[in-house]
């Protein structure tokens, strides 16, 4: 069977900055072919105009997809599934699909599309990326624009009104595998901390909870997190269990203060010798991960007497290994990527990963 297309979901309230994020994250994919898909309600299109008149290379526009029937929890039958299925009929598959649902939708239902027949054996969620609004959030708000969130969900008939903006918000925690405080630029630096060990403390653990400014993440952080999310629903709760849906957009989408983000990520190799324990290190491994806040690590690692070279990913402290080839001529070396935010104690993660 082939290998299923991974998708990531971006969730966050509107204005949180989803759109931005995704932007960022086409203008870096180098070749990588990205499909979009938009949960956009109403008529409005906004995002899907913002992105496909983009000029990005990676960003054709036939690789924009747009549900325009609302919120994705009623129309999955209908629409979700065979926009997905078209998606992946297609000649020239995407790499990775890339769904931005709009700004009230509950991520949960969608997640749990992925279960559907004929999707569940071709695409897998890679993760769910949940974008807050950290000026917002630190402030106590859940969004920039509280009224204008109150004014989408009051005009529309199917919505429910009461439950709180609260709720859904801890709904979208709970689902993340990815924490995104966005607007960073907004906060100081040790507020910006705060906020993020305050999120990280919500969340389920080994969610990854990183800092922002105008989405500029590392695609390498952002995709690749297989996470398969449609399959441990149970781990994701919702708080709020009535229907709800959701309109989007206020207009602030136009003054995108250009902001080209300093590197706020680093990542640098650690080399060492060969490993008694295969099972022994991928738990050293995970140990070193949970000390220093490590997002990704991987790389190659040479096992005693295992003439094959063992692989080695870890995305959290959740680490995969498998013996891929021969080392062949290769030295045999133990040889890992390390890739964090800023500030990582280089020098007691290679201890710490060399003992
Ligand atoms: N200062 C600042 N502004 C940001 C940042 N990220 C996004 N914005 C701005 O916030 C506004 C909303 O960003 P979008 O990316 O459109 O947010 P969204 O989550 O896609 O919003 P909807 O599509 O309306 O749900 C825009 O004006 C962005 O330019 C950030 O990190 N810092």
């Amino acid at each position: 069977m082939p290998a299923k297309i991974p998708a990531t979901v971006v969730t966050g309230f509107l204005g949180a900055g989803k759109t931005t994020l995704i932007r960022h994250l086409l203008e870096n994919a180098r070749g990588k072919r990205i499909a979009l898909v938009i949960n956009e309600f109403g008529d409005l299109g906004v995002d899907g105009g913002i992105l496909k008149g983009c000029g990005i290379e990676n960003c054709r526009d036939e690789d924009v997809v747009e549900l325009s029937n609302g919120c994705i929890c009623c129309t999955v039958a209908d629409d979700f599934i065979p926009t997905m299925e078209k998606l992946l009929d297609r000649e020239d598959k995407p790499d990775h699909i890339v769904i931005e649902t709009s700004g009230l939708a509950l991520p949960q239902p969608l997640i749990r599309a992925f279960n559907w027949p004929g999707i569940s054996t071709r695409v897998t969620v890679d993760g769910v990326v949940t974008v807050v609004d950290g000026k917002a959030v630190a402030e106590g708000r859940f969004a920039h624009d509280i009224a204008a969130i109150d004014a989408q969900r009051a005009a529309d008939d199917g919505l429910d009104h009461e439950t709180p903006l609260s709720e859904l918000f801890e709904d979208q925690i709970a689902a993340a595998d990815m924490i995104v405080v966005n607007k960073t630029d907004l906060l100081g630096a040790e507020e910006a901390e705060a906020l993020a060990a305050r999120l990280k403390a919500e969340a389920r653990d080994g969610v990854q909870v990183v800092r922002a400014a105008m989405g500029a993440l590392p695609v390498e952080v952002l995709l690749g997190q297989g996470a398969a999310a449609e399959a441990d629903m149970e781990a994701r709760h919702e708080v709020h269990h009535h229907h709800d849906h959701d309109d989007d957009h206020d207009d602030d989408h136009h003054d995108a203060a250009h902001h080209h983000g300093h590197d706020e990520f680093e990542s640098f190799v650690v080399t060492r010798a060969e490993v008694t324990d295969a099972k022994a290190f991928a738990a050293q491994v995970s140990e070193v991960i949970r000390a220093h806040d490590i997002l990704r690590l991987k790389g190659f690692v040479a096992v005693e007497g295992k003439p094959m070279r063992l692989t080695l990913q870890a995305v959290g402290p959740r680490v995969d290994t498998h013996f891929d080839r021969p080392f062949g001529t290769e030295p045999r070396e133990t040889r890992l990527v390390v890739i964090g935010e800023a500030g990582l104690d280089r020098a007691a993660i290679e201890a710490a990963l060399a003992a």
